[in-house]
């Protein structure tokens, strides 16, 4: 097991500096017979199936799989190196904290930071999710768990999306509740998965669906009992991988491409954006207000 701290280039020949130790040895862990293989690192689980060309990401940066710049770096690494081993054709999305699939953005990186941090945290998201989005592999979301924000902005980025049947895992872009606002490309996501009329509503109010409600409007394409998301984003990956890789491929991408595009030719515009909103002295105010409320829920 190889533990290394290095650089890691992203586009627009950025970098992000790896803080933490990213297990980089991945082919290295156990391999079982029966074509099994799991990749560890300390934040991101890989399990992967290789004779089915099937690998599945879980989360695991407890308590909420906040996404937090070090979770977000070995994020990228795991995807990239499932992305350019063609053994993989599908990936499953899913968590390992109990109840909770991702809490979104990390509320933590965006307040009393420096400008620089701010940048280097949303050239990290962008990049996040632009690699999910333009993804060759087919991706399914097994979704175990609450999924707000930028943890619905990871299922929506995928081809189809199982939801757990449990009326405490809401899911959706609540930024308006933080007094924030989602991104355009947030935005545009949301719209070419539930129409433009439901975006607006769903975006201006910050509403979170339960099951019932996210499968009603489109937000998800199934759901199903607790015990059985696993198994159904496994069979639906299997009808999905049924088709010819090259059709499928390039119908996502003809799908998907303006979208992606229409941040990619305006990145670094989108960082200074994010910058000057989220130092602003209100923003700042309304994020640890709504931090501290989160803290307090407990007592
Ligand atoms: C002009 C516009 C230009 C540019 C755009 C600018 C800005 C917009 C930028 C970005 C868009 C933002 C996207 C986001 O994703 S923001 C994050 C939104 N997330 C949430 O609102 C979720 C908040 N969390 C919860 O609702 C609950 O925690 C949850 C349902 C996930 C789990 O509940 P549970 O009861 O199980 O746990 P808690 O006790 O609430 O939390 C445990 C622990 O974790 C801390 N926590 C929770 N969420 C976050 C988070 N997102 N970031 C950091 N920390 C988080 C929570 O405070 C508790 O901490 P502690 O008390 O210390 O144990």
């Amino acid at each position: 097991m190889a533990l290394v701290a290095g650089r890691k280039t992203f586009a627009a020949g950025k970098t992000l500096l790896l803080r933490a130790g990213v297990w980089l040895g991945a082919e290295a862990a156990a391999r079982g017979g029966n074509g099994a293989r799991r990749f560890v690192s300390q934040r991101v689980l890989v399990e992967s199936d290789v004779t089915a060309g099937i690998a599945t990401i879980k989360f695991k940066n407890p308590p909420v799989n906040s996404l937090s710049l070090e979770f977000l770096t070995e994020f990228i690494i795991c995807l990239e190196k499932l992305e350019n081993d063609k053994t993989y054709r599908g990936l499953i999305l899913t968590s390992d904290c109990p109840g909770i699939f991702s809490a979104g953005l990390d509320l933590r990186e965006m307040c009393g930071k420096n400008l620089a941090h701010y940048a280097e945290y949303w050239r990290a998201i962008q990049e996040t999710w632009l690699k999910l989005y333009l993804s060759n592999m087919v991706l399914v979301a097994a979704i175990n768990g609450a999924s707000p924000a930028g943890g619905c902005l990871m299922a929506l980025s995928s081809d189809y999306r199982v939801l757990a049947d449990n009326p405490r895992y809401r899911i959706g872009l609540n930024e308006t509740l933080l007094g924030i606002v989602a991104p355009f490309w947030f935005k545009d996501v949301l719209v070419n998965t539930i129409g433009h009329r439901a975006a607006e509503h769903a975006l201006q109010l910050g509403l979170l669906f339960q099951p019932t409600e996210a499968l009603q409007v489109g937000m998800v394409d199934q759901v199903v009992p607790e015990d059985q998301v696993q198994s159904t984003a496994l069979s639906v990956m299997t009808e999905w991988l049924a088709i010819p890789d090259h059709a499928r491929q390039l119908t996502k991408s003809m799908m998907r491409k303006a979208t992606a595009d229409n941040l990619i030719k305006q990145r670094e515009a989108d960082i200074q954006n994010f910058v000057s909103f989220v130092s602003r002295d209100s923003i700042q105010k309304s994020l640890q207000v709504y931090l501290e409320k989160l803290k307090q829920k407990k007592h």
